[in-house]
């Protein structure tokens, strides 16, 4: 007779990451992370239909555009478009990515309310992601800053390329650390760590949180993983166990970065929410509803779903 293990399975991973916390806030950064990097340019309307359903499935936090230069990124000159034009449900963030004054202004004339600035511990990865290095885009976030203060406009940070760099390599926990404890003195009342191009593995998490930990309490932070080398949900365990609550994902595995090449896209909120449900965690995200949007997204742009839970349970429900 064969004898169901599950509930004997959840209770060993439940002893397993017994210091994990009972619920954890997803960042979806489908729509701007995920996108940014497509070819094709999306239509803003099927960007706005994205976002609004999304805005259905339990998700907080969705960042949906970016106002960087569409010089820089063409896919993302649609911006104000974008965000005008998608529903602002209470109860839901709507951030955007900013990279200096301009940028910001923008995003204000069309009342956005939350921003992300966005940085990197490495040399090389700031000059080819923001033509400027880490010391000229930490004054110009300072100014970025210093303008949202005064519009009380809520400031995310990012701080890329926490564990390797697609151009100098090993990136030094120390120097994530130093940056973390710029942006937080700076005003921004989270810190985004991001595996750029996902290299990294357990133990290069660990020593960089370690490091990062020192500077700045864990409710502080959030973990931002790539699964280049399909090892972001293993990094997201390992950022959960050491207390962080926040993580950012991308329905359908979406993503990469422009100025990352060979990156693939951020772990799948998805299989993300999945793993959370088999921890006991609460997100009060709807998995059916996100493999729906999942399959929209992927779909429309016609690419095959990075989400292996999303494949498997959409076959399931779809013999
Ligand atoms: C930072 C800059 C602007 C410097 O770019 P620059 O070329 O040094 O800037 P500039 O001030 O010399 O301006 C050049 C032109 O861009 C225009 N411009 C300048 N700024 C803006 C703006 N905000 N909105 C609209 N237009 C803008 C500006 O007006 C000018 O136009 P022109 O006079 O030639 O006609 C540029 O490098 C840039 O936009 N970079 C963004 C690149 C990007 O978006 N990368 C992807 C996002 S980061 C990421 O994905 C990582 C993350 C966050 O997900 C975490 C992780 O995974 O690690």
């Amino acid at each position: 007779m064969r004898r169901n293990i599950l509930p004997r399975l959840q209770g060993v991973l439940k002893r397993k990451f017994s210091r994990v916390t009972s619920t954890v806030r997803i960042v979806e950064v489908g729509p701007r992370d995920g996108l940014q990097n497509e070819r094709s340019i999306v239509p803003a309307a099927v960007k706005v239909d994205f976002i609004n359903q999304l805005s259905r499935t339990g998700l907080k936090c969705i960042e949906v555009t970016s106002f960087v230069s569409p010089k820089w990124v063409p896919q993302m000159g649609d911006n104000a478009e974008v965000f005008q034009a998608i529903e602002k449900v209470p109860g839901i963030s709507y951030p955007v990515l900013v990279p200096n004054v301009k940028g910001l202004e923008s995003a204000m004339k069309v009342g956005v309310k939350e921003i992300a600035v966005f940085t990197s511990a490495s040399e090389g990865f700031s000059q080819k992601n923001t033509n400027g290095s880490i010391q000229q885009v930490i004054n110009r976030t300072k100014d970025v800053i210093n303008v949202a203060k005064d519009h009380s406009i809520k400031i995310r940070g990012y701080i890329s390329c926490v564990v390797g760099c697609p151009y100098d390599g090993y990136v030094k926990p120390s120097a994530v650390a130093k940056l973390c404890e710029t942006l937080l003195s700076l005003g921004c009342y989270e810190i985004s760590l991001g595996d750029t191009i996902g290299v990294g593995t357990t133990n290069l998490m660990k020593d960089m949180l370690k490091a990062v930990l020192v500077v700045a309490p864990s409710d502080k932070l959030g973990i931002h993983c790539h699964d280049t080398y399909g090892q972001a949900l293993v990094n997201v365990c390992t950022a959960l166990e050491s207390g962080i609550t926040v993580v950012d994902s991308a329905v359908s595995g979406l993503g990469g970065c422009p100025y990352a090449k060979g990156a693939s896209g951020n772990v799948a909120t998805e299989d993300l929410v999945y793993m959370l449900q088999g921890l006991g965690v609460r997100t009060d995200v709807d998995l059916n509803s996100l493999i729906e949007v999942g399959q929209f997204i992927s779909k429309t742009i016609n690419k095959p779903t990075n989400s292996k839970v999303n494949s498997a349970l959409f076959k399931n429900l779809n013999p």
